[in-house]
């Protein structure tokens, strides 16, 4: 069995210039595939709210749908890093309650990190569970849980107000700890800056390509998921097509009864 790649790992792969590549996955078939690649880093994010649950927003997801995603994966894959979402509400309560939900992505999921969205506001907390043997991955810029506040899914960090907040917010949560930083949806130069800013990767989505590493959702980077095309995202394949081109296939046999031959039948 394979070691795991851990923040060690992906600390050295940063000093090194090498791009971390991370990849959402949320089940144990696609963890399987995702071992036979050569990807870094595994994200169960809170994004299977929309992807596994159909929901519009990744707000109603809780820490029991994180652990139960992040099982199947680790049974998948035992070589990637494995990172979970905290989900929306299982930290804003207070630190305490954020200390035991983060323990149980650990101890019940077999995370080996854990990712919350926010800046300096919650470097105490950072600070406290990386104090507490918990690995932390920071998440600014386009963070989903407050798509409230946002108001809509929006770039964050324009302007120069908004631009010196995010690289305070990085630097806190670095200061704090942090192993890694997500910057969702900022603009490239900004990402650009706040990566030089900081001696810590940095990964983006939707943040240019000057980031330490890249991540994106596994159903939209395969093509699977077409309704859902905002612009950082590009189709490596279009499993959809096949995918529905396979089902027909199946449909098609069934019903002219070509399926199934002797070859998959028992005497
Ligand atoms: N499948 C999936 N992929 C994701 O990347 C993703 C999720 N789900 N769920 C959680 C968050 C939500 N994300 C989102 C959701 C919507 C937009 C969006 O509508 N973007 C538009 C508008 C941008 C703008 O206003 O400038 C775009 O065209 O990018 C972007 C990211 C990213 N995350
Ligand atoms: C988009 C990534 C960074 C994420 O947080 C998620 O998939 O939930
Ligand atoms: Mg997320």
């Amino acid at each position: 069995m394979a070691k795991r790649k851990t923040n060690r790992h992906l600390q050295k792969m940063y000093e090194k210039g090498t791009p971390i590549t991370m990849v959402t996955c949320y089940d144990f078939t696609f963890a399987r595939l995702v071992e036979k690649s050569d990807i870094d880093t595994i994200l169960i994010g809170d994004s299977l709210g929309n992807v596994i649950q159909g929901q519009d927003t990744t707000l109603p997801v809780t820490v029991d749908d994180i652990i139960y995603h992040t099982r199947a994966v680790a049974r998948g894959n035992q070589s990637a890093h494995l990172l979970a979402d905290m989900p929306f509400g299982s930290y804003q309560a207070n630190d305490d309650e954020g200390m035991r939900n983060a323990a149980r992505l650990l101890k019940e999921g077999g995370a080996q990190a854990v990712k919350l969205e926010g800046g300096a506001a919650i470097a105490p907390l950072v600070k406290r569970m990386v104090t507490a043997g918990i690995p932390v991955c920071g998440h600014l810029g386009l963070t989903p849980q407050s798509v409230n506040q946002f108001g809509g899914f929006r770039v964050q960090g324009r302007g120069e107000d908004a631009g010196e907040q995010l690289i305070a917010d990085a630097l806190a949560l670095e200061e704090a700890g942090a192993y890694m930083i997500v910057f969702e949806m900022v603009p490239k130069d900004l990402a650009k800056r706040v990566t030089e800013a900081l001696s810590i990767p940095t990964i983006g989505i939707g943040a240019g390509n000057a980031t330490s590493g890249q991540v994106l959702v596994l159903q939209d980077l395969l093509g699977m998921n077409q309704d859902f095309c905002p612009k950082f995202v590009k189709r490596f394949a279009n499993l959809e097509d096949s995918v529905v081109k396979a089902l027909d296939a199946f449909g098609e046999e069934v019903r002219d009864r070509s399926f199934p031959t002797d070859a998959h039948s028992f005497d």
